[in-house]
């Protein structure tokens, strides 16, 4: 049973998530690596998540008793055409082929832009480009400087019968907004930091204002 959690934004999204969801389908997808190699994960949607959105998992078996997951907001910038304003394709590269090696759930969720979507995302991208960092960006725009919220992803992890995970992430609030949720981290796992010329301010920005475990690299900066 789902703990009924607020979620983030509880003023302008009342209701509490407590309603379990169910997985709907389950395929096998082969998926390329970057060491070159394949992988045929089990790729699941669901019934019954609370923002509607098409969230999906990829099921890397086999799974230990406390699998490594990893939550990953879409980037279609970076996950599809490789774009290092960020450094979300990287990631993205990094923990599928972890996933592939040591078992695991890659939790792909419909959250772009932080949760703002594409087309506000490539706004704030102009801002940015006359000086603004990304989370001031996202305020001169008037959103929040994150909107995810991630009572969905509890959901997911508890219809696939998994309330006990390792995280991979630096971000505290995807491990803080699980917890409110009901599930149980034995363990924060940090992501590699795939830090450029020309994402170094992205993350940097990341350090400083939303707490990410980026150590500041200032020489770069
Ligand atoms: N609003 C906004 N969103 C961005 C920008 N650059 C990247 N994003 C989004 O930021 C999100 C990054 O997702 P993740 O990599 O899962 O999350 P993270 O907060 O970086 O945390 P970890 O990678 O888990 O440490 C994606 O939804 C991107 O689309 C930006 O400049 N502005
Ligand atoms: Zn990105």
């Amino acid at each position: 049973m789902l703990h009924a959690c607020k979620g983030k934004y509880p003023e302008t999204d009342a209701d509490s998530v407590s309603d379990p969801a169910r997985t709907r389908a389950v395929v096998e997808v082969p998926v390329r690596l970057a060491d070159g190699g394949w992988s045929t994960p089990k790729m699941v949607t669901f019934h019954g998540l609370g923002d509607g959105l098409e969230h999906i998992a990829l099921v890397f078996e086999p799974t230990a008793a406390v699998p490594l997951v990893r939550l990953h907001s879409e980037c279609l910038t970076g996950d599809v055409f490789g774009s290092a304003r960020c450094d979300c394709g990287p990631q993205l590269t990094e923990s599928l082929q972890l996933l592939a090696t040591e078992g695991g759930i890659l939790l792909y969720l419909r959250q772009e832009g932080r949760g703002i979507g594409l087309y506000n995302k490539l706004d704030a991208y102009r801002l940015q480009d006359q000086g603004l960092d990304t989370f001031a960006a996202n305020r001169e725009l008037n959103f929040p400087d994150d909107l995810r919220d991630y009572r969905s992803a509890a959901q997911m992890l508890l219809a696939l019968d998994t309330p006990r995970i390792r995280l991979h992430t630096n971000n505290p609030d995807k491990a803080a907004q699980l917890r409110a949720c009901g599930i149980d981290i034995e363990e924060a796992v940090p992501t590699g930091i795939f830090r450029t010329s020309r994402n170094a301010q992205y993350l940097r920005a990341k350090a400083v204002h939303s707490g990410h475990t980026i150590d500041l690299v200032e020489e770069l900066i």
